[in-house]
């Protein structure tokens, strides 16, 4: 089974945003961007500023740290494609949740959901796994989520792609 989605992974500073908004203005369709990050410092918010300067200024933005599918399920339309910025935050924001089943819940739901999205989805995450196995408990539990994560969205995606220094290798692609 191949859907409607498509995953680009890279590391920080690897072009990734940038090639995903690309590809989000190549779709032709009306495009909503969906960030999942919170400005929670002076530095975040910079970034975020420099974001928003940078993507098209007629694109709707829709901000959600944790409910992710929900979120999809409510502004997925045949006819847009939602560009979720990115992943990786939301795996962090649903990781550190008050709530302990919240990235459990989380993931199931985002799953489930990407089956029946009438839409096109184009996913930003950050590959972390190219280090060594971290020492710390979270940091553990946050790069095995990502892999997992990852591995899950890919199977059933139409295209992935991997960006490193403003370059795209092309992991999967079906026609
Ligand atoms: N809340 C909110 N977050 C945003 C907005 N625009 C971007 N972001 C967040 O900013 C994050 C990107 O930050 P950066 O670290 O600068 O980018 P990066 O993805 O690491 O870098 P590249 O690989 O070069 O794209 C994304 O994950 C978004 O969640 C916005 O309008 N609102």
């Amino acid at each position: 089974m191949s859907l409607n989605h498509t995953l680009i992974l890279g590391g920080a500073r690897s072009g990734k945003s940038r090639f995903a908004e690309q590809l989000a203005l190549n779709s032709n369709k009306a495009v909503i961007y969906l960030a999942t990050g919170q400005a929670h410092d002076s530095e975040m918010q910079a970034r975020i500023a420099h974001h928003q300067q940078q993507r098209p200024t007629d694109w709707p933005l829709v901000e959600e740290p944790i409910t992710l599918a929900d979120a999809l399920q409510t502004y997925s339309t045949k006819d847009n494609c939602i560009l979720v910025d990115c992943l990786t935050l939301w795996l962090s924001n649903c990781l550190c949740h008050a709530r302990a089943d919240c990235w459990n819940e989380q993931k199931a739901a985002l799953l489930a959901a990407l089956e029946h999205l009438p839409g096109q989805v184009i996913f930003v995450s950050n590959e972390v796994g190219h280090g060594i196995v971290p020492l710390g408990e979270l940091s553990r539990e946050f790069v095995d989520e990502s892999g997992w994560l990852h591995q899950a969205i890919a199977a059933n995606a139409e295209r992935v792609e991997f960006i490193m220094a403003g370059l795209a290798l092309t992991l999967k692609e079906q026609s």
